[in-house]
């Protein structure tokens, strides 16, 4: 058993599918979480945040798939969270706790995990690689699985730079992952895939090739956001304020609540301002966040 007592990481959030993308595609952002884990015998003080461990099952979860994995003996442990990600808003708030824990636990027990075996167990807990390998990895990252999304096989990272605006604005209703799906069709026509592959392929060479502006009008997906906007409340009317505002294109992040839209930054305030006034036309309150793509993932903070 290590000295250390207690690891805090600092994990971004990620957007996600980033349209067409589905499981696939997705994008750290600058905004993040911080977990602290330590042995219980040596808990401080609540001052970081109160420990959730006895609170949430996903935290048990995670905590027990960590233990199981690595083949080290259970030890009892407190979890604290801070920070700046909304939970249910499509922007992998689960992840941010999910990495955190394992990538702090991983050095409290020293079990020689890297970031890539830090990715491989989210997305075992998560079902698909999206959110995981963003969040872990940073920048625009594409995971690759074969058959089934909770197996990611290869992840491929893209920088990002922070001349790419990602306009996000978050409704004030949570979205579960779970639930939302459950509304996505079990099959789709052939042109709606040949469209999807089109949008979807647009998307991944113009962050690739840096010319962002390549991305006017890039998404056109309808494999997930039909039926999952319509029950979003100005979400569709947010996407199309923005384009109109002069955004290079916007999708649905992650399950939502959250729409997106990716602009330069001389059109940032009012591409923010269009998004926001959809929401409140549609009766909801609204947050609205100006971020760049993160490109570091998670991070040890400190050990103790
Ligand atoms: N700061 C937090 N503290 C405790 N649990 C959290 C926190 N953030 C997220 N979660 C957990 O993650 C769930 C949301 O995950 P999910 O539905 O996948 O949405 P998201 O798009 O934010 O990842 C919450 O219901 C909660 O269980
Ligand atoms: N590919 C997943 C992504 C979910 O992201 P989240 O941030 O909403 O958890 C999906 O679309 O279900």
């Amino acid at each position: 058993m290590s000295s250390l007592s207690r690891v805090i990481c600092k994990v971004p959030g990620s957007t996600s599918n980033c349209g067409s993308g589905f499981d696939t595609l997705g994008m750290a952002v600058s905004l993040y979480n911080e977990i602290c884990v330590e042995k219980a015998e040596a808990a401080g003080d609540d001052s970081f945040g109160p420990d959730i461990f006895a609170k949430s099952e996903m935290a048990r979860e995670t905590v027990a798939a960590f233990f199981e994995e690595s083949g080290i003996a259970p030890f009892d442990i407190n979890i604290r969270i801070r920070g700046d990600v909304p939970q249910a808003r499509g922007l992998g708030s689960s992840v941010t706790v999910r990495g955190g824990i394992l990538g702090a636990l991983a050095e409290l027990a020293e079990a020689g995990w890297d970031k890539e075996k830090l990715v491989e167990v989210i997305t075992k807990l998560e079902g698909h690689p999206d959110n995981a390998s963003a969040s872990i990895l940073g920048g625009f990252t594409v995971s690759r699985f074969v058959n089934d999304p909770a197996k990611v096989e290869a992840v491929t990272q893209i920088e990002i730079d922070d001349s790419l605006r990602l306009i996000v604005v978050s409704p004030e209703f949570e979205v579960l992952t779970s639930a939302s799906r459950g509304v996505l069709p079990k099959s789709l026509d052939f042109a709606t895939a040949v469209s999807s592959i089109n949008s979807v392929s647009c998307v991944v060479a113009a962050l690739a090739s840096g010319q962002y502006e390549s991305l006017a009008d890039a998404v056109h997906d309808s494999m997930h956001e039909p039926y999952r906007l319509k029950n979003i409340p100005g979400g569709a009317s947010a996407i199309a304020a923005g384009l109109s505002a002069g955004a290079y294109t916007g999708w649905l992040s992650g399950s939502g609540s959250s729409v997106l839209c990716a602009c330069s930054a001389e059109f940032s305030a009012q591409v923010m301002q269009a998004m926001r006034n959809a929401f409140t036309e549609a009766g909801l309150e609204s947050v609205g966040r100006d971020l760049s793509a993160d490109n570091t993932g998670l991070q040890i903070l400190s050990c103790e």
